[in-house]
C-alpha cells in the first residue's frame, strides 16, 4: 500500500537532516512532495524547488475547489503568510509503489490523516535529549550573521507545549527515534520504512 512518512519533532531535532537522508536513500526510493507558500520568494529559491510561489487569491480558490489537503499560516511582521500541501497530482497513492516523504508538525500529520486515511499516513517522530537539542539549536544559531536567539528561545518553550505528550499520545504517536547518532538513528528509521514498503 502507498503511503506518506511524515517527519516531525521539535525545533534543532534533526527534521531536515534526517529528511535529506531519507530522500537521497536508494533503497527506500521516497518521493518529495513540494509544498505551497504565499510567502514572497527569496533571492536563492526557485518556484518549485522549495516551494510553489503563490497569492493568496490562488490559495482561496484551491480551497474552493477542495485541493487543500492541509493549512498552516503564521502572523509575521510582513502580515499573514500561509503553507500548504495541495491535491495537484503530486500525491498518487493509486499506484502500489509511490511513497512519499515530507516535513511536517503535528497539525500537518492530522490533517493528512484526515484527509488520506490514517493507514495512509505514518508518523517519524524524532526526539533528541533537551539539553543537546538546545546546544545545537544554539551552535546552528551562532553560525548565521545575525542570531536570532530570543527567536531560537521562544521557540524552544513553545515547543514544550506543542509537542507535549498529551498532544502526541492523543494523535497516537508511540514510536519516538532518538536523534542522537545520526546513522543510529537513520539505520532505525529505514528498518521500520522497509517494513512497510
Ligand atoms: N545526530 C546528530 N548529531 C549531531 N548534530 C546533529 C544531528 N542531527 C542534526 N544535527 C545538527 O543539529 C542542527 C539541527 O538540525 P536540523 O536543522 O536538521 O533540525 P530541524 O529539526 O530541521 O530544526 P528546525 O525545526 O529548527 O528547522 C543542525 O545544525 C544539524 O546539523
Amino acid at each position: 500500500m502507498a503511503r506518506i512518512f511524515i517527519v516531525m519533532g521539535k525545533s534543532a531535532t534533526g527534521k531536515d537532516t534526517i529528511y535529506k537522508k531519507l530522500l537521497e536513500s536508494e533503497e527506500l526510493h521516497l518521493k518529495k512532495v513540494v509544498m505551497y507558500t504565499t510567502r514572497p520568494i527569496r533571492k536563492a529559491e526557485t518556484e518549485g524547488v522549495e516551494y510553489h510561489f503563490v497569492d493568496e487569491n490562488r490559495l482561496k480558490e484551491l480551497q474552493q475547489q477542495n485541493k487543500v489537503i492541509e493549512h498552516r499560516s503564521y502572523n509575521t511582521i510582513h502580515g499573514k503568510w500561509h503553507y500548504f500541501t495541495v491535491n495537484d497530482g503530486q500525491i498518487d497513492l493509486e499506484q502500489e509503489h509511490n511513497n512519499y516523504l515530507m516535513i511536517g508538525t503535528l497539525e500537518t500529520y492530522q490533517q493528512i490523516k484526515e484527509y488520506y486515511g490514517k493507514d495512509r499516513v505514518v508518523p517519524i517522530y524524532l526526539e533528541v535529549e533537551d539539553g543537546i537539542r538546545l546546544l545545537r539549536a544554539f551552535r546552528r544559531e551562532q553560525k548565521q550573521v545575525q542570531p536570532k536567539y530570543a527567536e531560537l528561545c521562544r521557540r524552544y518553550l513553545a515547543d514544550e507545549e506543542d509537542f507535549s505528550d498529551q498532544n502526541l499520545s492523543k494523535l497516537g504517536i508511540i514510536r519516538r527515534y532518538q536523534n542522537k547518532d545520526m546513522n543510529t538513528c537513520l539505520y532505525k528509521i529505514t528498518k521500520d520504512i522497509k517494513k512497510l514498503l
